[in-house]
């Protein structure tokens, strides 16, 4: 059985960076939305991903996005792959997979039955798809929240075609459960592993990858 693979979203520091490669993080996440706590310049994400080890996946989050703010972001960070958290339609990934030439990962946003379907849809364009948590309609953010949604929801579900990721509320003590119940392969943590909102902590990173990396799907 291969590892647990984990993203570390929101990084903001060297030292977010640092713990996320020594704890074993497969993908560091960036967050370009400016209404987050998480938000970084492209001047800090730069910095960041060029001093970041060979080997971790350097991931931007963007929000709905325009061509120009891609072109901004890809031009001068380097990176390994685009998140498209926001309402982007399957059409629109297709296009911003092959104006870039990145892998793509769509979030799609689960809060009953009702949103599963969408999964199979966005499977068709994108290379990875984050299964998160639907934000609640008064959220200011559409991730990054730390809420969970039904696991139960995932269990016994046909097997996608695509890698995914589960995120939403994940924590260092719920992650094992989590992956135990949706049989996830990766998972993708931002508030969970904060001290503060914005605020990575070194220690809840550790735990969290350690009790990824020792659950079994
Ligand atoms: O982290 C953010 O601030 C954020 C902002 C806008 C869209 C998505 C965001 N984060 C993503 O949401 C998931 C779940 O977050 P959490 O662990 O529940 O806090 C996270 O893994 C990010 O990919």
């Amino acid at each position: 059985m291969t590892d647990i693979r984990v993203k570390i979203c929101g990084l903001s520091t060297p030292q977010d960076v640092a713990a996320a490669a020594a704890a074993g993080a497969a993908y560091a996440g960036f967050v370009f939305f400016p209404k987050s706590p998480r938000n970084v310049s492209i001047e800090q994400a730069a910095a960041l991903a060029v001093e970041a080890p060979v080997g971790l996946c350097k991931v931007a989050l963007t929000v709905n996005a325009t061509d120009a703010e891609l072109d901004a972001i890809t031009a001068a960070v380097p990176l390994d792959m685009l998140q498209l958290h926001g309402k982007e339609s399957p059409e629109r990934v297709a296009e911003v997979r092959a104006r870039y030439g990145l892998p793509v990962m769509k979030a799609v946003g689960i809060a009953d039955a009702s949103d599963l379907p969408q999964i199979a849809e966005y499977e068709q364009v994108a290379d990875q798809l984050l299964i998160d948590a639907k934000p609640p309609k008064e959220a200011e953010l559409p991730g990054g929240n730390g809420l969970a949604f039904d696991w139960r929801l995932l269990a016994g579900r046909k097997y996608w075609q695509k890698p995914w990721m589960l995120a939403g509320g994940l924590t260092p003590d719920n992650v094992a459960e989590a992956i135990r119940m949706t049989g996830a392969r990766q998972v993708d943590v931002s508030s969970g592993v904060e001290s503060a909102p914005g605020e990575k902590d070194a220690a809840l990173i550790e735990s969290f990858t350690k009790a990824a990396h020792a659950a079994r799907g």
